[in-house]
């Protein structure tokens, strides 16, 4: 185990806590920062958890000195789509100008490396609907700039030499720990298929399906699903990159291949063998119709490879999980 500590903001939310545990597993040192807004402290499963907001320039400052942090992986961040549109501001100030505090602190302390959390929102609609890194960046949301602006930032500060980053585009992120002990926990989500376990939990009555008339081939939208415990495990590839020296850089997480929504419901209906009350619905803001990643650089630059690219073991993971909440 090296003396190197990685700070995970955001390691209590969905995603950053599955990378908290993968690094717990192998014997990182790990602090987590999580001002607890939609995290929860359970699920941190190792390392400190540092209650607290990554805007907190005085705190973040005293965290990276004291715990002799060489890298951060920066998830914490608002995160739902359609609520970007209603609250833009907001979105701007935790996703785009806490970046900046924190690039602020890492200046002044010194730490060299940063894994930074965006999205495929930062494409919009594609022209192609499989998108490589080189594909232009249109957001259709306030969430999808506030996170290209942050890359932005992100990569005019690492070229100056002070720092290296890896910036992970992930697509449609779902699932959960194979063991069920952490999963996507976040009240009132919104994503498909955390809707649509909690449907098949007898937890909500319905599933709306927003848009029906998408250019797509059964109208519904398309999305690339990677399972949480694949894209926590790119993340451990990608420290170690920079922890060895790699150069900055930006990879698409996804597996290449979209679903529909209707695809996703169908297969969530057989995998917990129970009938959803799907409900068809109008387009909801800030959605686009389809979009899938080319990971090949992810794949050849971090030797990713992938354990669970399989729909049904995805809902099946997040539907365990579900039970237990
Ligand atoms: N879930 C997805 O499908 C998806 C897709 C693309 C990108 N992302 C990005 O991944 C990251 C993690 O998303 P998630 O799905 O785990 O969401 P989440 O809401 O479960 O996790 C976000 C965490 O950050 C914390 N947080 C928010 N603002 C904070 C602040 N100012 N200071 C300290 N803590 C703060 C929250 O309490 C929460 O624990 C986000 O940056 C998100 O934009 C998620
Ligand atoms: O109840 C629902 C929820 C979603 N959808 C549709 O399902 C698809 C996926 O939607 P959702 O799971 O909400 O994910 P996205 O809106 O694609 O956004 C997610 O995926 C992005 C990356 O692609 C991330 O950046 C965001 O944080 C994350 O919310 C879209 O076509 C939605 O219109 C429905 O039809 N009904």
């Amino acid at each position: 185990m090296s003396n190197k500590t990685v700070l995970v903001t955001g390691g209590a939310g969905y995603i950053g806590s599955h990378v908290v545990r993968q690094l717990g597993e192998r014997g990182d040192n790990i602090v987590v920062l999580d001002n607890l807004s939609t995290g929860h402290s359970k699920a941190v499963l190792f390392g400190e958890l540092i209650v607290g907001d990554t805007g907190d320039k005085e705190l973040v400052t005293k965290i990276l000195r004291e715990k002799n942090i060489d890298a951060i992986m920066h998830f914490a961040a608002n995160t739902v789509v359609p609520e970007s549109v209603e609250k833009p501001l907001q979105y701007y100030r935790n996703n785009t100008v806490n970046v900046l505090n924190l690039l602020e602190c890492c200046q002044q302390v010194g730490v060299k490396h940063m894994i930074f959390s965006s999205t495929a929102a930062v494409y919009g609609t594609p022209d192609t609907l499989m998108v490589t890194e080189q594909s232009p960046t249109r957001p259709e949301s306030p969430y999808g700039m506030s996170k290209l602006m942050s890359e932005h930032l992100l990569r005019d500060y690492s070229a100056t030499g002070a720092m290296s980053h890896v910036i992970l585009r992930y697509f449609n992120v779902a699932g959960a720990d194979p063991q069920a002990r952490i999963g996507q926990a976040t009240p009132n989500a919104t994503h498909l298929i955390k809707v649509a376990v909690e449907a098949l939990c007898g937890k909500r009555e319905k599933v709306s399906v927003f848009g029906t008339d998408y250019a797509t081939p059964d109208g519904t939208g398309v999305r690339d699903y990677i399972h949480v415990e694949d894209l926590a495990a790119a993340h451990l590839a990608a420290l170690d990159y920079l922890r060895n020296g790699g150069k900055s850089t930006t990879l698409n997480c996804g597996y290449g291949h979209g679903f529909s929504v209707l695809e996703v419901l169908k297969t969530a209906e057989k995998v917990v063998g129970k009938p959803l009350n799907i409900h068809y619905g109008p387009r909801r803001a800030g959605d686009l119709a389809a979009i899938a990643a080319d990971s090949s650089r992810l794949r050849e630059l971090l030797n990713w490879t992938p354990q669970y690219d399989d729909l049904e073991k995805i809902i099946a993971h997040a539907y365990a999980f579900e039970k237990t909440l």
